[in-house]
């Protein structure tokens, strides 16, 4: 090998390299695994993959798991490419034989050593056993060439100095390996006229090239003893591809007896095969075929190849039976020997031999071209590309400067062929009979397995299997079948593999793949096995859960099912009392407190002027309804209605209003009914004085309600009982009550009603009680003080009456004093019959004193005037201190009427509501009813209290002495001296 000089400078280099590709990662490596998918729902466990997927996969061995196509991936190889570097020089040229014009000099093998030539330089220098690098000499130097190029990649680079050997062992001897295991081979030698290929390939006696020395190896193993090899035939054939006087391509046998052929279908027809049985034949026949060879002398190379030669050496099998067993395909050692490219102006050929010289050319290009579509081929994937036999291939270069251009023109070709892979269709080939094979001893296997299997066959057959039947028990027959087919198929194999050791290699394999594929049924009936436990178990879990929500469900339908029935019970109540409460849209004051002395409590009982809607109306109307449960002492029922403003002018409008007790209370001595509002607040008490009930009204306005006298009608209007509005009440011994409510005009004192003037016609009375239509029971009293100045009373004895007494007109309130405190209670405002006669007198003494400080004074009998003078001035108290004895009243945001019963230990019951009809209050609601409001000054407490002060001095003195003194001149009303009469009486008692 010749380097280049170290003197010369070396020009720049262009490094031409086929780097190794690395492969891309698969997007699989990235992927989320598959415990990522399953998501956990509430309440139910993960499907659990893997512990499905838990079970490892058989590893398959990598001859038997590996796809054809991967196994071809192992096997295919690049085309090799050898370059072969002649020497610079070579012998003397012998002189010409007169041989022929075809024949070859001698002198062409001469060995480049043994010649004196002029040293020249190269341009081509040996970099490594696979690179070369190409530079121009200086001289060719210009501003185009500059570079010095570098060829890497060649499977081996054979320098000028190696020799035939050297490279027959890298590049025939395995091609003839090859050829002898029955694997075809392909050698071609291509390169530039007078590189050396014709020498490489068939060389010379002295120096003999590739075939002859392929023939050598060939035949001395044939004649080996013992040797498989020498059971085989060879065949060898030759023929040349040559322009005759470029006219036109010929195809020629080089056989002795050959002749011209003809191309059909890639056959080559008539070409003549020469069984060769010895070395010494096959020389003799290659011989003969070179000197059959077109060769020419040119510029460039004194015996040229004017040909394209093709030597074929095919081995078979010489008896049929042998190919049994050896591998039945004949393999073929093909060498081609192409003729070079050629320069023009380096050959100087002219005429027919420069046509010759083009179509040598062009069939250069054309296999050139073929090995390039062979490079674009396999970027097609879908379609790798095959070869049935080692290719390789052997670059000749002459390494002289003047040599540069040819040997960059065919490295330059050349380099892309390194790049071409081939898959090798033989491994395939013997793997697909291998496969097949397999395939056929599977089928005898499954037969095998069939006959096994038979009496088994309705538990295999996966069609017929029942699915309540036990898993585990098919499994484990499964599984026993299995190693049943498994020992059947082992014992199989080996029967078979004393045949020959590649059958029994066969063999092996194919157990090996029967062995994979039982793991692999294993393995999916485990993960079959254990989804089908993992789908049962989340399966439960999902049947647990829907029973426990069916369970849920039906307790949320019977707890619906109650509150249903709750909301009926309370719709019906609520249907109740929005019937008792018939009065909604009507102005009134809004509460009625009902207290007791001793223990006091408020209990309203107003109608439900609108319509209930919360819980505490409701509650509170049930506790007004329920006779059967008394109102807690000290409780309070409030039930928010609209009220409306009434001026003491029309207070002789003043719907009549009743009070209805219902009390224990043995001795009631006073009531007080107050009203209250935000604004104002008035009351009416009466007490129990001797045998007279005084009654006063009293009204507190704050300061800006007494400035503003302009009532409202609206829905917090108010109800206001102003001084002014006194009643006279008579009482008529025989015709029962009758108010007279007389207005007395605004007076900005206390004002008392005086009883006097009630009178209740006879038979009124009668027609009222014995009409038991009305109201309530025997003990019950009531009082109506109606718009048309007449009062209604209705004393039931005994019978009750649940249906409320009916007034004529306006609004209405009653007042019932019922049950234990009857006899006491509706005594003090009334007198049954017999005590009528017996204060009849009384009254018609008090009749005189219209004019004076009204008093309501309602005269009980005797025995059942009890007279409380520390409650009533306690009253007293609080009406003189200005104190609302209601206070929680008198905050309200509506107006509120209250109604105080004293002295009333038990229940009171007050039925407002069920006294008044709606239709009554239609006529105060309008706005004639809420007049302006008339300013209300002292309450009656005050004008009590002024009274008491001299009652003192009034005690002992005779009755009718002082009931003739006139009020104003005694400084106290008729109602203070009832008042203190009747403390009198108590006292005596
Ligand atoms: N490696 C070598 N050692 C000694 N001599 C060689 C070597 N290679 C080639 N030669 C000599 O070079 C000359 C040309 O060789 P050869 O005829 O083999 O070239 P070629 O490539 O066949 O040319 P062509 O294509 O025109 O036939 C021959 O005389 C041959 O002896």
């Amino acid at each position: 090998m010749e380097l280049p000089p170290a003197s010369s400078p070396r020009p720049p280099t262009t490094v031409r390299r086929n780097p190794p590709r690395r492969a891309k990662q698969t997007p699989l490596a990235t992927a989320p695994g598959p415990s990522s998918l399953s998501s956990a729902a509430g309440g139910i466990t993960p499907f659990p993959l893997d512990d499905i997927l838990q079970p490892d996969p058989p590893q398959m061995p990598p001859p038997v798991s590996k796809s054809p196509e991967a196994k071809s991936a192992d096997s295919s190889e690049n085309l090799k490419v050898f370059l072969r570097i002649r020497p610079l020089e070579i012998g003397p040229r012998p002189s010409r034989k007169p041989c022929g014009s075809k024949a070859k000099p001698r002198g062409k093998c001469a060995s480049p050593k043994g010649g004196k030539s002029k040293k020249k330089s190269s341009c081509l220098a040996v970099n490594d056993s696979h690179s070369v690098t190409l530079s121009a000499q200086p001289s060719l130097l210009d501003s185009k060439r500059t570079k010095s190029e570098v060829y890497d990649g060649f499977s081996f680079v054979f320098p000028q100095d190696s020799l035939q050997q050297e490279v027959y062992e890298k590049v025939m001897n395995p091609l003839v390996l090859d050829l002898m295991e029955g694997k075809n081979a392909l050698l071609v030698a291509m390169g530039p006229t007078g590189s050396g290929k014709t020498h490489t390939m068939f060389g010379c006696p002295r120096d003999p090239g590739m075939l002859p020395l392929a023939l050598r190896q060939i035949f001395s193993h044939a004649t080996g003893n013992g040797d498989p090899h020498s059971s085989r035939s060879y065949y060898l054939s030759m023929f040349e591809i040559y322009s005759e006087r470029g006219k036109g391509e010929r195809i020629l046998d080089l056989s002795p007896n050959g002749i011209d052929l003809s191309l059909q279908q890639s056959t080559m027809k008539g070409l003549q095969e020469v069984m060769v049985s010895s070395l010494a034949e096959a020389e003799s026949l290659v011989a003969c075929g070179m000197l059959k060879r077109a060769t020419a002398t040119t510029n460039s190379n004194y015996q040229s190849s004017r040909s394209q030669c093709i030597i074929n050496i095919r081995a078979a099998h010489k008896n049929v039976d042998d190919e049994h067993r050896f591998p039945p395909n004949n393999a073929v050692l093909t060498i081609a020997d192409l003729a070079g490219a050629e320069r023009e102006r380096k050959t100087g050929n002219q005429g027919a031999r420069l046509s010759e010289s083009n179509f040598i050319n062009n069939t250069s290009m054309v296999f050139g071209l073929c090995l390039r579509s062979l490079l674009e081929h396999q970027k097609n994937r879908k379609k790798p590309l095959h070869k049935h036999f080692k290719n390789s291939l052997i670059l000749t270069v002459k390494p002289g400067e003047e040599d540069y251009a040819d040997a960059s023109f065919l490295l330059r070709q050349a380099s892309p062929y390194m790049k071409i892979k081939f898959n090798n269709l033989e491994e395939l080939a013997n793997l697909h009979g291998q496969k097949r094979t397999t395939t056929s001893l599977i089928r005898v296997e499954h037969h095998k397995r069939m006959k096994i299997d038979h009496s088994e066959a309705s538990l295999v057959d996966v069609g017929k299997v029942d699915t309540d039947a036990n898993d585990e028990n098919q499994m484990s027959k499964k599984e026993v079948n299995s190693k049943k087919l498994q020992e059947s198929t082992i014992p199989h194999v080996f029967h078979i593999s004393p045949i020959s050791h590649e059958r029994a290699h066969v063999g092996v394999q194919c157990n090996e793949e029967v062995s994979v594929e039982l793991q692999k049924i294993k393995r999916n009936e485990e993960v079959m096995r254990n989804f089908a436990k993992a789908l049962w178990n989340v399966l439960k879990q999902y049947k647990q859960k829907l029973e426990d929500s069916e369970r849920e469900a039906g307790n949320l339908k019977e707890a619906l099912r109650k509150e249903m029935a709750k909301t009926m019970e309370l719709n019906k109540e609520l249907k109740k009392l929005s019937t008792c409460c018939s009065f909604h849209r009507h102005p009134f004051p809004e509460e009625i407190f009902c207290s007791d002395v001793d223990a006091p409590y408020e209990y309203c009982a107003a109608g439900p002027f609108k319509p209930l809607s919360t819980t505490d109306d409701l509650t509170n109307c049930d506790a007004l309804l329920d006779d059967n449960t008394p109102p807690e002492i000290g409780g309070q029922i409030h039930i928010n209605m609209p009220a409306v403003v009434l001026a003491h002018e029309d207070f002789t409008e003043l719907p009549e209003f009743g009070l209805e007790m219902d009390s224990s209370n043995s001795n009631p001595t006073s009531l007080d009914i107050k009203t209250a509002n935000r604004d104002s607040s008035s009351s009416i008490s009466c007490s129990i004085v001797d045998d007279r009930t005084i009654c006063s009204s009293s009204k507190e306005m704050p300061t800006q309600q007494k400035e503003d006298k302009k009532m409202q009608t609206s829905d917090t209007a108010e109800l206001s009982i102003s001084p002014g509005d006194v009643k006279k009440l008579s009482y008529e011994k025989d015709k029962g009550f009758q108010e007279k409510a007389n207005r007395t005009g605004d007076k900005e004192q206390l004002k008392n009603i005086d009883v006097r003037e009630i009178s209740y016609p006879e038979g009124s009375t009668d027609s009222l009680v014995n009409t038991k239509q009305t109201c309530l029971t025997a003990d019950h009293v009531k009082i109506t003080l109606s718009s048309s100045n007449v009062q209604k009373a209705l004393v039931e004895e005994k019978n009750a009456c649940s249906s409320p007494v009916k007034y004529s007109d306006s609004m209405c309130s009653s007042l019932s004093i019922n049950k234990d405190a009857k006899m006491q209670a509706h005594k003090i405002l009334y007198h049954k019959p017999e005590s009528f006669q017996e204060q009849k007198q009384d009254h018609e003494d008090l009749q005189g004193k219209e004019d004076g400080p009204t008093e309501l004074s309602c005269k009980p009998g005797p025995e059942e005037m009890h007279s409380s003078p520390e409650i009533h001035s306690q009253t007293h108290d609080h009406i003189k201190e200005g104190k609302d004895i209601f206070p929680s009243v008198s905050q309200q945001s509506q107006a509120s009427y209250a109604l105080s019963v004293r002295d009333m230990k038990t229940s009171n019951k007050c039925q407002l509501a069920k006294n008044l009809k709606e239709e009554k209050f239609d006529s105060i609601s309008k706005p004639k009813v809420a007049v302006k409001h008339k300013r209300r000054l002292m309450p009656a407490s005050a004008m009590l209290l002024r009274e008491f002060a001299g009652l003192d001095m009034e005690i002992n003195k005779p009755k009718e002495s002082s009931d003739r003194l006139n009020a104003d001149e005694k400084g106290r009303s008729d109602g203070s001296i009832s008042l203190f009469r009747l403390l009198q009486s108590n006292l005596q008692h």
